[in-house]
């Protein structure tokens, strides 16, 4: 077994991981890349990248079969005239992760870092085993190692027969992406951000969709339920069955060759108990850290009961010189959370010895301003505390306005959802906003700006904004309807 010291160890090639390895090496220090899978972690490769990719397909399929409605026709103008070629659907898909991967991988080639394909174990606090995809072992030390390695989907161990049935139809948010046809009929458990952004776009390529979660309204118990049932209501509409307080608790194969599978779910009542027919079964039920095969019982390294490490809001870990960023310390799972924890490494003097002065950059300052958006369409966007975490006796008013009043919206015939907004009216600072929207996440972000720079919503409503923009409506929000409140 070959023995390799480096000044850093990456573990890890997650949105983190990967620009931390060049920017260490640029320093002149000497950097290892250690990856099991692909360069460019689950985002690139699973994630983001090829989700929105596919979604974009869906939301052709859904304009094309509404092309009646803006005068536009295909052949005719029936439902049945859109056909999707799902492995088209998929080469698309395959070819934008390939380049995007290839980008990473060409970022860190052109960088210098030393990059090792196979899985890392510690064998010690500073001590790094590597099982080579190629066959062979490496054994690093390292002055300083982060962990940057992610999460995985989640497999329910409560549902009887889930193993005994045929596993190509049993997916999950990687393997759903690799099909070749459009599911007969799709069933989701789960409805959080992979189950309802796939439910959707697989409702939109043709499948029929059912979706089943457990908690009493779709996402958490911490949204606004206001914004929550707007979004089913959606749903709903785009012909998506939802089963609500429900959770699947047994599967077994049924005899038709078309809805093979028998999915049982049970209530807190158990009186309405569901039985679904499916052709395939989506498990999008929260995901889990990849700290089980990692070695931390080697080390002191502490972690949650759930498995996530535990990082200070410097992201240090409990020992000295380890570091944990990205999915893996728990806490909001998104690619720009991820990589704003490559920002506060790269900034702190201690890891780096870029900067000797100034502020140590940490996790607090961003808490108030991790925005998030659910790509389904329209989106669901949001930036600011979610109602449930807002200080009980907080008094606030909330602003909201359905999407029917944005012009935009009237003119593109998409006026679905609504925008909402939380401010303190003493002051006049926006605590929050909300929208379901095209483009929520662009128009999202306008207001995000506002708040990050202490703009009120009184100079929003009198703020001039190019006509007809989705951001215009800013204008026009304050005059919908208001309520008072205490938390
Ligand atoms: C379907 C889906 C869609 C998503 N869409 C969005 C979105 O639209 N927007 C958004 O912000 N977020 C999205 N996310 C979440 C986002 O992908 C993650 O938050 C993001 O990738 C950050 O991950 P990370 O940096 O923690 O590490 P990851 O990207 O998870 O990378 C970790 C890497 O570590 C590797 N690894 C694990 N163990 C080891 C080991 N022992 N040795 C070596 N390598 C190891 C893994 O192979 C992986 O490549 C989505 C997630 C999913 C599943
Ligand atoms: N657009 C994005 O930014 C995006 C997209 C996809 C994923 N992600 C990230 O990935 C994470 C994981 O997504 P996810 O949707 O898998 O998890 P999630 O935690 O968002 O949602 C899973 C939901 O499934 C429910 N559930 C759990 N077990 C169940 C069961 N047995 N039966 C019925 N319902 C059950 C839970 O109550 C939960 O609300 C997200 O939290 C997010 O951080 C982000």
């Amino acid at each position: 077994m070959s023995s390799q010291h480096y000044n850093a160890l990456i573990l890890g090639s997650g949105q983190s991981g990967t620009p931390l390895a060049s920017h260490l090496k640029s320093l002149g220090l000497s950097t290892c890349l250690v990856e099991r899978s692909h360069i460019g972690g689950c985002c690139v490769n699973e994630g983001c990248t090829p989700t929105k990719t596919m979604v974009a397909s869906g939301r052709v399929a859904y304009l094309a079969r509404r092309g009646a409605d803006y005068g536009v026709y295909l052949r005719g103008n029936g439902e049945d005239e859109v056909k999707v070629d799902m492995q088209k659907v998929r080469e698309r898909k395959r070819a934008i992760v390939k380049s995007f991967r290839e980008g990473s991988e060409r970022r860190l080639r052109a960088a210098g870092v030393e990059v090792l394909e196979g899985e890392g174990r510690f064998m010690g606090d500073k001590e790094v085993v590597v099982r080579l995809n190629g066959g062979g072992e490496n054994h690093l030390t390292a002055d300083k190692i982060f962990i940057n390695v992610g999460c995985r989907p989640s497999r329910p161990a409560d549902i009887k027969g889930l193993h005994t049935i045929d596993q190509s139809r049993v997916l999950d948010s990687t393997s759903i992406q690799e099909l070749d046809e459009v599911p007969e009929h799709l069933v989701v458990l789960g409805g959080g951000y992979v189950g309802l952004e796939f439910g959707q776009l697989f409702r939109r390529l043709g499948a029929k969709v059912t979706v089943i979660h457990r908690g009493a309204r779709l996402f958490s118990k911490r949204d606004d339920p206001e914004l929550v049932e707007c979004m089913q209501d959606i749903l709903k509409e785009d012909g998506i069955d939802i089963f609500l307080n429900a959770t699947g608790t047994t599967v077994s194969t049924h005899d038709d060759p078309k809805l093979p599978i028998l999915l049982s779910s049970r209530t807190p009542s158990n009186d309405d108990a569901k039985a679904v027919r499916a052709s395939h079964i989506l498990l999008a039920t929260g995901r889990i850290p990849n700290t089980d095969s990692l070695g931390l019982e080697n080390t002191g390294i502490k972690t949650t009961p759930s498995g996530h490490i535990i990082a200070s809001f410097t992201l240090a870990t409990n020992v000295r010189d380890v570091y944990a960023m990205g999915d893996v310390r728990g806490g909001p799972a998104f690619t720009h959370v991820s990589y704003d924890d490559f920002r506060i490494i790269r900034d702190n003097p201690f890891i780096s010895g870029t900067k000797t002065e100034g502020n140590v950059k940490t996790t607090l300052e961003r808490t108030l301003f991790i925005p998030s958006v659910v790509y389904t369409d329209p989106q669901l966007a949001h930036i600011g505390p979610k109602l449930g975490d807002l200080p009980k006796g907080m008094e606030v008013h909330t602003y909201s306005m359905p999407g029917t009043w944005i012009a935009r919206g009237l003119e593109t015939d998409e006026t679905r959802g609504m925008l909402k907004a939380v401010v303190e009216p003493e002051s006049g600072r926006i605590v929050s906003f909300s929208a379901i929207s095209p483009e929520g996440g662009e128009l999202m972000a306008v207001v995000q700006m506002a708040m990050v720079g202490g703009i009120k919503w009184k100079q929003l409503q009198d703020m001039v904004f190019a006509h007809p923009s989705w951001s215009e409506s800013l204008n026009n929000l304050w005059g919908g309807e208001m309520r008072e409140f205490t938390i």
